[in-house]
């Protein structure tokens, strides 16, 4: 039986904007008020992921969301038609309206936390769409998320749903850019590997001081609960707090792993031997040689890492033991990245190939390769249950460019937001795109 990682990447939506929304987050805040280009930035998404469908990878895509989120300007207390509502919020909390038309589902390495067949108490592959608590413009994205996610991983034999996490700072959870799975085969049990910011219910756990720590150890543990995993297969490791104050604002940022390999910096973790060591252990147990690959202050700094987003990268097994590393360009645009990248894939190690690509509109606002895609590990007999209209092919690649030159505005700036008809053109936009990716009825404006 063969198993697959494939990877859903969120396909941007017509609203994609810079609002500086995200604390802690240096290219979100430093990029506030930059005109974008919403097509632009759905288009070098698309040419990613038909790359790599084109080179063999198992390619999906994850629909985004109805923005501005009229549901939640009304919760605020906006009301009249959805025009006025939007002319309401333009007029009184332009800030608030921009929240709510963020194109933040883009990065569905934070849409939830998947948990592979292999590893769950009852063999189904265990899906938590992340509440996304830290961040108010984030926090809305569950419901819908899971929405869509259902109607992706539809069949019950083959994947289970759970509703996110209580909406609150204890429980505050980021999903996949914070959770690795080390494994042997992806169909054979793996570790589990949950990396937290700050303990929310234990103070003797250090925090950050300048930036906010977005998941907490409770979250993580809670998680490896409603998935069912075994004590003995699940690692957690507190991020070091001080690279979040230097702008690592999820672990995905200073580390990244597949298969059998952790690619990280030399600073990701409080106790770092004493987590690879765990790491090394309970991977062996289950038939598994652990390969980490640690890249020292020395040659690349903590701030080089956030500027370059080196581990924002994608590590794609070649089937062979070996790894392709996808990186942004940014990581060649500074000389002393490219340079450990290329003696990296010279090193003779498992990593022996890099793939670069254009993904600045989503890089500035701080979503690189790895942020923008959810992995989920699966035997051929549950990709055969995957709804197959979200599965990346050469006719799919062509219809989503073709929908993409037609719904999507060149440039979209702050005072954008306020014209009514970008509401209009993003619903009639993903109407089509629910018939596209044969969803059925998942955004509020269809259900109501
Ligand atoms: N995994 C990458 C996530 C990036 C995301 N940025 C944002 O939401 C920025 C949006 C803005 O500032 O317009 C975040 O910080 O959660």
């Amino acid at each position: 039986m063969a198993a697959f990682e494939a990877n859903f990447d969120g396909l941007v939506g017509p609203t994609h904007n810079y609002a500086g929304l995200s604390f802690g987050n240096v290219a979100s805040t430093g990029n506030q008020n930059v005109v974008a280009s919403p097509k632009q930035a759905a288009l070098q998404g698309l040419a990613k992921m038909k790359a790599l469908h084109d080179a063999g990878f198992k390619q999906g895509v994850l629909a985004p969301h109805e923005r501005p989120s009229i549901p939640a300007l009304r919760q605020l207390g906006f009301s009249g038609s959805d025009a006025e509502v939007i002319a309401k919020a333009a007029k009184q909390a332009p800030a608030i309206l921009a929240a709510c038309s963020s194109a933040s589902t883009m990065w569905t390495a934070n849409a939830a936390t998947v948990s592979p067949s292999a590893d769950t108490f009852d063999g189904r592959v265990h899906f938590t769409p992340a509440n996304l608590n830290n961040k108010f413009h984030r926090s809305i994205e569950h419901p819908t998320t899971g929405r869509i996610l259902q109607a992706m991983f539809r069949d019950e034999r083959h994947f289970a749903h759970h509703p996110a996490l209580p909406a609150q700072m204890h429980f505050g959870d980021e999903g996949a850019a914070n959770h690795t799975r080390f494994c042997a085969e992806y169909d054979k049990p793996g570790v589990e590997f949950f990396v937290f910011g700050q303990a929310a219910f234990d103070s003797r756990y250090p925090k950050p001081q300048k930036f906010p720590a977005r998941q907490t150890l409770e979250a993580s543990q809670a998680i490896a609960r409603l998935h069912g995993l075994r004590d003995e297969l699940v690692v957690y490791a507190q991020q070091d707090p001080d690279t979040i104050d230097k702008g690592v604002f999820h672990n995905d940022v200073i580390s990244v792993g597949n298969g059998n390999v952790l690619f990280h910096h030399e600073k990701s973790f409080l106790d770092q031997a004493a987590v690879l060591s765990e790491l090394d252990r309970k991977l062996a147990a289950v038939g598994g040689k652990f390969v980490a690959i640690e890249v020292p202050e020395a040659e690349v700094t903590v701030e080089e890492a956030v500027k370059s987003y080196l581990f924002n990268s994608q590590l794609l097994s070649k089937g062979d033991g070996k790894l392709i590393i996808v990186v942004p360009e940014e990581s060649r645009n500074i000389e002393r990245v490219w340079a450990y990248l290329n003696k990296l894939i010279a090193s003779g190690g498992p990593i022996n190939e890099v793939k670069v690509f254009d993904l600045k509109q989503s890089m500035q606002n701080g979503g690189g390769p790895a942020c923008l895609r959810l992995r989920v590990a699966m035997s051929d007999a549950e990709l055969a249950a995957v709804n197959p209209a979200v599965l990346m092919n050469e006719a799919l690649y062509g219809t989503l460019t073709a929908w993409v030159n037609q719904h999507y505005r060149d440039r979209l700036s702050a005072a954008d937001l306020a014209d009514p008809q970008l509401l209009i053109e993003c619903r009639t936009a993903l109407d089509e795109l629910t018939q596209i990716l044969k969803l059925g009825s998942v955004y509020p404006f269809q259900l109501a």
